[in-house]
């Protein structure tokens, strides 16, 4: 009895041993392969755009409310930056951008050697994968904490920028779950409840300077680089959302998804089938915290700052609902519903998302939180005809993989992969 017991220790201690080695050579090459940051580049202005062949972009005519064409015509805008929120939908909106960059042969500003900028240091133009000062770019669209000054000097000047927001309660819950246990001062919740026990006193659980603490209060103001503890009623905070309102053309919904889509297009001029999506990175439901009225107000209260933001741009989305015709819109909005569901018929073995247990193919697998599978994915029909194939496979694709298949190195998440693998974290 005492030998097992001792073999079980001496296992644990091993195990340990490893596992905090493992994740310390992790560390270590993060840490070694975060790029000096030159103290300044040389100011080389960026050319007007550099879509590779603009004369392949054709005209298309504009139509108005009446779906009646207006007799004028617009060109597609291919200069893009889409600042990557988290748990917004985002990687749906980027499988978008990656799709829509390959048909027009756009170039991407990528970051090198992982998925993110360096998150969570605010964006450097040098951690750009192959930057030269002067280079030209059409698309970033990686994780970063948004830097205006260092995003503006590496694209074309008429570059549109879109971002994405949700509601912050249900953003709250999707992050507490995914990033929970990448804070530390998540691990004293007692409970198993953890969500409710933090919000029945997150004063007294959450350390402002705790690592990773940002993923746990107002994480969309974070994200566009501002500072996620301000009170309510600091100025900056009406600063910020104005900063936001000044540089960011475009705000969608992840609640109206659809709806920012078919904005978009009228906005830069996009086709209907540039909007074609299915919906990644998922939880299954049963990881689903649901929240009731009074969890709902107090991950209000607490993200305050995020709930003022939000309901600033929910009102400017409806203002441009109306100015696009909300007759309009809801015939748009169920013309792309209409070609999602042909093309989940089309693509989707059972025709619908799956845990990652049941996903056959590893090109298919989702990236999980720590010590969780809770994220759904796909599996590709059998037998779907050429025409559809190549598209079907990209619309499915974890963004991961789609990153490595459009020639991103992504050596330390892969890494980090299979660090977490090792030690079955
Ligand atoms: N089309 C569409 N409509 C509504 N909601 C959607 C859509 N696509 C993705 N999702 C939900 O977005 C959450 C994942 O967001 P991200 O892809 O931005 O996550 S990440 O930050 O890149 O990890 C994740 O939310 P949770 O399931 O609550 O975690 C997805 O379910």
């Amino acid at each position: 009895m005492a030998g097992k017991q001792v073999r079980q220790w001496r296992s644990m201690c091993k195990g340990l041993v490893l596992g905090t080695f493992l994740t310390s050579c992790t560390i270590l090459l993060y840490c070694l392969s975060t790029p000096r940051i030159p103290s300044s580049h040389p100011e080389v202005p960026v050319p007007y755009s550099c879509a590779h062949r603009p004369s392949q972009l054709h005209p298309k005519p504009i139509t108005n409310g009446s779906q009646q064409t207006t007799g004028q015509t617009c060109t597609p805008k291919v200069d893009v930056m889409f600042m990557k929120t988290h748990k917004t939908a985002s990687s749906t909106f980027l499988n978008i951008l990656f799709r829509f960059g390959e048909k027009h042969r756009l170039k991407f500003a990528f970051p090198d050697s992982r998925n993110d900028f360096f998150y969570p240091s605010l964006f450097q133009r040098s951690q750009v994968k192959d930057y030269r000062p002067g280079m030209c770019f059409n698309i970033i669209c990686n994780h970063m904490r948004f830097n205006a000054p260092e995003v503006t000097k590496l694209l074309p000047t008429d570059t549109s920028y879109i971002t994405i927001l949700r509601d912050p309660s249900e953003l709250f819950e999707s992050s507490f779950h995914y990033f929970g246990r990448l804070a530390p001062f998540t691990w004293k919740i007692p409970g198993d409840d953890k969500l409710t026990e933090f919000l029945r006193d997150p004063h007294y659980y959450f350390d402002p300077d705790g690592f990773n603490a940002f993923y746990l209060k107002n994480l969309l103001f974070f994200d566009f680089g501002q500072d996620n503890t301000l009170e309510l009623d600091d100025r900056r905070v009406e600063e910020g959302i104005r900063f936001i309102t000044d540089r960011f053309q475009l705000v969608m919904l992840v609640e109206y998804f659809e709806e920012s889509l078919i904005l978009l297009k009228d906005a830069l001029c996009w086709e209907m089938d540039d909007l074609l999506f299915f919906k990644l990175n998922a939880r299954k439901g049963s990881t689903v915290s649901k929240l009731t009225p009074e969890l709902r107000a107090r991950a209000l209260e607490w993200n305050a700052v995020d709930w003022k933001l939000y309901q600033h741009f929910n009102q400017t989305f409806w203002k441009k609902v109306d100015g696009y015709g909300r007759r309009r819109m809801a015939e748009d909005v169920a013309a792309l519903r209409r070609r999602n569901a042909e093309m989940t018929s089309i693509c989707i073995e059972g025709g619908r998302a799956v845990e990652a247990g049941s996903i056959q193919e590893t090109d298919m697998q989702p990236w999980q939180p720590i010590g969780e599978k809770s994220i759904m994915g796909y599996n590709l029909k059998k037998n779907v005809d050429k025409a559809h194939r190549k598209l079907c496979r990209k619309m499915l694709m974890p963004e991961l993989q789609y990153l490595t298949e459009l020639g991103v190195n992504l050596w330390i998440t892969k890494l980090w992969g299979h660090v977490r693998d090792i030690i079955n974290w």
